[in-house]
């Protein structure tokens, strides 16, 4: 099958080199000239694990990229894996899938055989049908359903991990309103993982399709957001929370994952999908809650690690160290991680701040040129007189003798990384 992939970031990236993997011909298409170049170069435009290899074996020949949408017209099916970013009052922002959606129509305008446009993106339910259909139609002049199929197959990839991920899913989610056409050249597509893996395909309407992918991420951020709120009230009566975690963990109703308590979730989906889903709620007028709940519960976190800061240290004028700046460990993508908000409100308490991350110190620079960035974990702490944790890096779990090199050796753990030992004043977030 050859397959079109339109949008090269973390998901088109990811799932092009994938899928020339499972033995497909794949052509990726993105606007800008530094991805194309770098795929057909051999190098994925995007820090993942996992991605290089594949790139380097596929990259410039089982799997092409170019800036040439009418590439398109000679695939059976293209992915459309193009960003939807949120407006300033949190709701979806499609404008960037319209203009793809209308490229693909311009592009099989004059293709006489079926072709199948998949939309990969997350978006809110009714965004396919009401809003890209239309366009794709208008686009090629051909109607959708008779001369071309359009279905919608959300992705469930977290980044760190995507290409694993991809590999080996939990599900694969279908939506075409049972168009039979458009299942059977998605059930080609995902064979050898079917196969491999005997993937559960869940085959569903496009509305429904949307909606899984909401609800998944949703779920998952209310599910850390309820285990830090029973943190913070574990905090308050010097429970350990992590305990808590693992014994309710054992039922399996609530299932182990997903339960680490700590400063928050950050990301480019988590923050953006449950504002873009409240928003599609509010519009249809319905206040959805427990997902605002979720949501505040999150942003309160980073300012409970600074207070806990603030019982032990007056941060004014004080060397504060900050140990991780990436959203998780894995990445170097600094999107919504709660190290922004914790550095801001070190500023506002005139802190003199040093960070340090093995890989997202250089992003952050960009967002935050006016403070300090340390080569290791050793220099950030050197002299500092407190140390906040907000990221979970492995080599964060390992450090030891390095707070005795710190002025006042007062360390607040927002994600339970640090051992806790004799010598160093020790704060967890929610234990
Ligand atoms: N990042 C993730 O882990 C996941 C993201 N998603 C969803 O997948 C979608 C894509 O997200 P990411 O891959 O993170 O985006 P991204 O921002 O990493 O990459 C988007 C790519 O699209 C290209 N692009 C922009 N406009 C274009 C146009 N008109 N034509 C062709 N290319 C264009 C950009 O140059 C860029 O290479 C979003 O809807 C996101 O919510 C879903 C699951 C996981
Ligand atoms: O739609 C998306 O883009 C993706 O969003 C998340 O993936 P991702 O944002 O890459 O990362 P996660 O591993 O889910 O972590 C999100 C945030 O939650 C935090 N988290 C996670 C788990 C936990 O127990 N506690 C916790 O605080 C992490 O530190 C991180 O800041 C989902 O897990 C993916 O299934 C989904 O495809």
């Amino acid at each position: 099958m050859h397959v079109s992939v339109v949008g090269s970031g973390y998901v088109g990236t990811t799932i092009a080199a994938c899928f020339a993997d499972l033995g497909h011909e794949v052509t990726s298409v993105d606007i800008d000239e530094t991805v194309v170049d770098a795929i057909n170069d051999g190098e994925a435009p995007i820090h993942e694990p996992g991605l290089d290899p594949l790139v380097s074996v596929y990259g410039g020949d089982q799997l092409r990229a170019t800036t040439d949408y009418d590439a398109i017209a000679d695939t059976d099916v293209t992915f459309l894996a193009l960003p939807t970013p949120k407006h300033d009052d949190g709701s979806i922002d499609t404008s960037i899938m319209e203009a793809g959606a209308e490229s693909v129509g311009e592009a099989i305008a004059d293709k006489d055989d079926y072709h199948l446009v998949v939309v990969k993106s997350t978006v809110v339910p009714g965004t396919t049908e009401d809003t890209l259909t239309p366009i794709l139609e208008s686009a090629s002049g051909k109607t959708a359903g008779e001369d071309f199929g359009v279905a919608v197959n959300p992705e469930f990839l977290r980044e760190g991990t995507a290409v694993d991920d991809f590999m080996e899913p939990d599900k694969i989610v279908v939506g075409t309103d049972g168009d039979g056409r458009a299942l059977d050249r998605l059930a080609e597509v995902y064979e050898p993982l079917v196969l491999q893996w005997d993937v559960p395909v869940f085959e569903t309407g496009r509305r429904e399709a949307e909606m899984i992918k909401y609800a998944n991420n949703a779920f998952l951020a209310s599910k850390v957001s309820l285990i830090n709120d029973i943190g913070n009230i574990c905090k308050e009566y010097g429970v350990d929370a992590y305990e808590v975690a693992e014994a309710i963990g054992l039922d399996d109703r609530i299932g182990e994952r997903f339960l680490r308590s700590g400063v928050g979730w950050g990301g480019s989906c988590f923050p953006k999908d449950t504002a873009a889903i409240i928003q599609h709620a509010r519009d249809a007028g319905y206040e959805p809650r427990m997902l605002e709940a979720a949501v505040e519960v999150n942003d309160r976190q980073p300012e409970r690690l600074l207070d806990l800061l603030d019982d032990h240290v007056d941060a004014d004028g004080e060397r504060i160290a900050v140990l991780g700046l990436a959203f998780k460990p894995g990445t170097d993508d600094i999107r919504n991680s709660r190290a922004i908000p914790v550095i801001e409100g070190l500023r506002e308490r005139g802190a003199e701040i040093i960070a340090y991350d093995p890989v997202a110190a250089s992003e952050m620079a960009g967002r935050f040129p006016g403070i300090e960035y340390a080569e290791s974990a050793a220099a950030a702490l050197d002299g500092a007189s407190g140390a906040v944790v907000v990221t979970d890096w492995d080599e964060f779990g390992t450090l030891d003798e390095e707070f005795d090199a710190m002025a006042d050796p007062v360390v607040v753990d927002g994600r339970r990384i640090v051992e806790r030992r004799e010598g160093i004043t020790y704060e967890g977030l929610t234990w």
